[in-house]
């Protein structure tokens, strides 16, 4: 709480009759206090000429002491807890100066003044010479600048309030309905998450299954990075307990006119946690029972939240060394349904997608913009995502450094590697088992958001697109903002669909699932706007509910049981076989025709592999770290390829066509290596016979002789080079199609017992020269 000196001090100069009234010591025994001779009130009216400090303090204590008695003999209880004894230990020097300037207070002030300051645990946060340290390690001393804090809220009272209004310069926040505060959390999650829980619920958190949970808010603070220590940055930011936050606007040493004007405020969240706490430890407190839920067949979103280079992408994806939440939550995702797997059977499926500029991206297959589509049952999803099963967490791994390999980041002014989009990770966990005659299976769906920052565009860069990434990042993150608004205050629209990013989040906001949001925090007094910024949504989003859990995403199928019935099911599942059997069908034709048209002249990924002019005007392709590769698929202009389905397929064929490439080549090395041994072996044979026979040889016989002599080795079964499966262009020679190189070619078996591959092959002599003979 900020605490107001100048005005008192002028008060006390200024000659204010009240002030000096207590700036005398005639003010240590009040003028209405009883038993008070005649002569001491002479002496008392003397004026005094030592004016300590600590005289003041004790004749302040005194009055009030017996102005409290009297108003609680007058008022009875009530009164008598509202006015509390200043205690002396905890208020500094500026409480004395204010001391003075109480009586000219209205009734108002002072009722605000009783409710926060006069409290006798304040938390007081103490800033010497703009450094963070505790309060009690020092005595207070003139440079000092003291903030007052509250106790933390009681069940009823919203600390942020009054001083919000008085001080901040967020938007006000209206007497919210009381936190269901100090109640443990139950997810009805099962087994042994209970105690967890209790322990974040004894922190602060709340929630029901019946009446709906709320989503959960928890609070990081990163390190001081050396940038900002490099700028003489100062830490505004205090974490207690774990749990509360205090901020600190800390004045600036030649802002003479608020010099002492220092701002604070409190927060309290689910959980807090320092610079210093662990990977593991975020994941274990905020997202280890979401993981749990979504093996339950429940939907868990966890989500960062702050300004850029708050550190969201540590939280969330983390380094090698310290993975984060992203990573710690799929180890645990596959280490749990191991354990479990011998009653029954999972399916793990991901996906992992960014929303950059207002437009949706597959990170894992790269291409076109994905569209937003409503479905009933899964809620919005986009249409034409690759969904890749996992089996492992190292599959899992692989596919998300692939992502993020695609994922849009950018060096900003405040953040090297700032990423400039919403990446979203969806982990989809299907678990099937059997109960009894019936086969029950359970869908839980985790999303796992790393959102942008939230940022001023100055903060970040003013250039062209930067701003217009900020704008839209800014825009989406606007879009959030008014949907916590609307959630909290029980709207029936919620907004959801001014951005791609609340349309995507509108399960995990507004939906029966549970949401953890994690507010990433900087340190530094430099990123205070932000910092303040963050920690209020953070603590508006505490009062976001969503709707109440129900069973789960179960569905169950009841085995039939008599003869007919199973009769029945066989020949449905038999038809549903066929059925599936004509698509494969249908997609080995298209997967031909695209081979076809992928192996034309003009298609060869050679060509395609430089960025077209259309690639380089878009705005993003300048700066983006996009990875375009032959096997993303983007260079393949046919309306086939296009089709998302028929993506896969030509990333497929492209894998083959390279491989056989390399195997061509390869055998190229091998054929040219095995003709220079024999040109030698060749060369010394002449030789040996020219030092035998003394008529000299000729070029045509020296063909002649290696043409006889390669038939000759080919007849005895020792020519092992590759040559004969690989042929020139002679003018013979057929234009290779695809059937070349694909796995469903008409293979010939070769001469000497191996399969070739072409048509060219098959039908040209193996005894055709090659190329490299041909000099
Ligand atoms: N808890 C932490 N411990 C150590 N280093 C951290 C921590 N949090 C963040 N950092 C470091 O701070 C820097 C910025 O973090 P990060 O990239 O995660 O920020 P961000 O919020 O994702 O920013 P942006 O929104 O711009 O992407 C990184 O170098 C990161 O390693």
């Amino acid at each position: 709480m900020p605490v107001s000196t100048r005005s008192q001090a002028s008060a006390i100069k200024g000659g204010d009759p009240g002030a000096r009234q207590w700036s005398s010591s005639a003010a240590r025994v009040p003028m209405s206090a009883p038993g008070r001779d005649a002569a001491g009130r002479r002496a008392s009216l003397l004026p005094n000429t030592h004016h300590g400090l600590k005289e003041k303090m004790r004749a302040l204590n005194l009055f009030y002491e017996q102005h409290k008695q009297m108003l609680a003999s007058s008022q009875g209880g009530a009164a008598m807890r509202r006015s509390r004894t200043i205690p002396h230990a905890n208020v500094g020097e500026d409480r004395d100066e204010n001391a003075g300037e109480e009586e000219e207070e209205g009734e108002g002030a002072r009722r605000h003044r009783d409710a926060f300051a006069p409290l006798p645990e304040a938390a007081v946060l103490r800033d010497r010479e703009n450094n963070m340290g505790p309060p009690e390690a020092r005595a207070p001393s003139k440079n000092d600048k003291v903030v007052v804090f509250s106790r933390p809220p009681e069940p009823k009272e919203k600390e942020n309030v009054a001083l919000a209004a008085n001080v901040m310069s967020c938007p006000v926040k209206k007497a919210a309905p009381a936190l269901p505060a100090l109640q443990a959390r139950k997810l009805s999650l099962g087994g042994g998450i209970g105690g967890k829980l209790k322990a974040v619920g004894e922190m602060g958190a709340a929630n029901a299954d019946a009446t709906g949970s709320r989503i959960m808010v928890f609070v990081r603070l990163r390190p001081m990075s050396r940038k900002e220590k490099e700028a003489g940055s100062k830490t505004c930011v205090k974490i207690v307990n774990k749990k509360d936050v205090y901020l600190t606007e800390l004045a600036s040493e030649n802002d003479y006119l608020r010099l002492k004007r220092v701002r604070g405020r409190h927060f309290c969240f689910d959980a807090s946690f320092p610079d210093s706490t662990a990977q593991a430890e975020v994941y274990s407190t905020s997202t280890a029972d979401l993981v749990e839920g979504v093996l339950q067949g429940r939907n868990g979103t966890v989500f960062c939240y702050g300004a850029t280079g708050a550190g969201k992408t540590y939280t969330m994806l983390g380094t090698m060394d310290n993975p984060g939440v992203m990573v710690l939550a799929i180890k645990d995702l596959f280490l749990k349904v191991r354990q479990r797997s011998y009653d029954g059977n999972h399916s793990i499926q991901l996906s992992y997608l960014e929303v950059y500029n207002e437009t949706v991206r597959d990170l894992l297959s790269p291409g076109r913009p994905l569209l937003l589509r409503e479905d009933k049952q899964q809620g919005t999803v986009a249409a034409g995502l690759t969904q890749y099963r996992a089996y492992s967490t190292d599959e899992v791994m692989k596919l998300l450094q692939q992502g993020n390999q695609n994922r849009t980041t950018e060096p900003t002014r405040v953040n090297e590697t700032s990423s400039r989009s919403h990446a979203i990770l969806q982990v989809v966990v299907e678990y099937r088992y059997m109960d009894g005659t019936s086969v029950v299976t359970r869908v839980g769906k985790l999303s796992l958001i790393d959102l942008a920052g939230s940022e001023r565009a100055i903060a970040t860069d003013q250039r062209s697109q930067r701003s217009l990434e900020g704008a839209n990042i800014n825009r989406s993150l606007l879009a959030l903002s008014s949907c916590i608004n609307a959630l909290v205050e029980g709207k029936r629209h919620v907004p959801y669909r001014n951005s791609k990013l609340t349309q995507l989040l509108k399960d995990s906001l507004g939906g029966s699932c549970n949401t953890v949001m994690i507010a990433n925090i900087s340190p530094s007094n430099l990123s205070f706007g932000e910092t303040q910024n963050t920690l209020h949504w953070a603590d508006r989003a505490k009062e976001i509910k969503t709707k109440p859990l129900t069973a789960g995403n179960e569905e169950v199928f009841k085995a039939p049981d008599s003869d007919t019935d199973q009769a029945k099911l066989v020949l449905e599942l038999q038809k549903e076989n066929s059925e599936l059997r004509q698509q494969v069908v249908k997609q080995q034709q298209k997967l031909l025709t695209v081979q076809a048209q992928s192996l034309a002249p003009n298609g060869l990924p050679q060509q395609c592999a430089a960025p077209s002019p259309h690639i380089t005007t878009t705005p993003c392709s300048t700066q983006r770290k996009v990875k375009r590769s032959i096997l993303d698929g983007s260079c393949f202009s046919t309306p086939n390829s296009k089709r998302p389905a028929d993506n896969a397929m030509v990333r497929d064929l492209q894998r083959k066509v390279k491989t056989l490439e390399s195997e061509i080549e390869k055998m190229k090395k091998e054929h040219f290596l095995q003709l220079k041994q024999r040109d030698e072996f060749i060369r010394g044979l002449i030789n040996r016979k020219n030092s035998n026979d003394p008529e000299p040889a000729t070029a045509e016989r020296r063909v002649i002789t290696r043409a006889s002599l390669r038939k000759a080795e080919k007849d005895a079964g020792e020519l092992k080079s590759p040559s004969h499966r690989f042929t020139s262009p002679v003018p013979t020679a057929k234009k290779r199609t695809f059937w070349d190189f694909g796995g469903e070619s008409p293979s010939v078996l070769a001469g000497n017992g191996r399969k070739t591959r072409s048509h060219v092959a098959a039908e040209t002599p193996i005894r055709v020269p090659s190329m490299l003979l041909q000099v």
